[in-house]
């Protein structure tokens, strides 16, 4: 799918097809939905930026079987221009309403080491939700050993940098159909 796009060249594999995505979301939307079939709404929160793209086609995949949906987004960044977390996990955008004793669903694109998630996890369960699950499109094999719960994950993908559906290098590649694995000659390692 990068073939023939501006980034083709910056792209050595497709890892995630837009196919693989819609299919993928589909199954979540209906096990979330089964799940949470007696609830009376979920509130999903999509952490910015990344989870934009997962989060518009998840929200709308839940809506053909679940419950109603209301949506909240949150910012937080630790990757800022590079491939690796800084380990300081920043808020850039909180919460606009109370969660009290809501089901929340965060929404979230990628869980690399975690860092991201167990933080926002601990910050979410002081805000007092009937109950907090994480889905999440993509997952790498070290937030496998953090003790993050992540309830429902699209794929589990190898640890190497990628991009695309919402996930950037230095804010790049985000509006890419699919998920790639972009070349280290692009961010200088190779
Ligand atoms: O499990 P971790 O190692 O913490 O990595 C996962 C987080 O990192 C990325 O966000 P980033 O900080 O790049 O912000 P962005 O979504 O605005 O690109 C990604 O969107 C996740 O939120
Ligand atoms: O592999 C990744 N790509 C883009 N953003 C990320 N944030 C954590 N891991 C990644
Ligand atoms: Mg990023």
């Amino acid at each position: 799918m990068a073939e023939g796009s501006w980034y083709a060249d910056d792209i050595d594999r497709m890892i995630v097809t837009e196919e693989d995505i819609r299919t993928r979301t589909d199954e979540l939307a209906k096990q979330v939905a089964a799940d949470f079939a007696d609830s009376e709404s979920v509130l999903l929160v999509g952490v910015l930026k990344g989870a934009i793209m997962f989060m518009a086609d998840f929200a709308r995949a839940l809506g053909r079987y679940g419950p109603p949906v209301e949506v909240e987004f949150m910012a937080v960044s630790s990757y800022g221009q590079g491939t690796t977390s800084s380990g300081v996990v920043r808020i850039l955008k909180d919460l606009d309403r109370d969660i009290a004793g809501r089901s929340v669903i965060v929404v979230e694109d990628i869980v690399d080491s975690g860092l991201t998630l167990s933080w926002l996890l601990k910050y979410l369960a002081s805000r007092s939700a009937k109950s907090v699950d994480v889905v999440t499109l993509l997952r790498k094999p070290d937030a496998v050993r953090v003790q993050v719960p992540v309830r429902y994950v699209g794929f589990d993908i190898p640890s190497e940098f990628v991009v695309g559906y919402g996930l950037d290098y230095a804010e790049r590649y985000r509006e890419l159909p699919g998920v790639g694995v972009l070349k280290p000659s692009v961010y200088g390692r190779s």
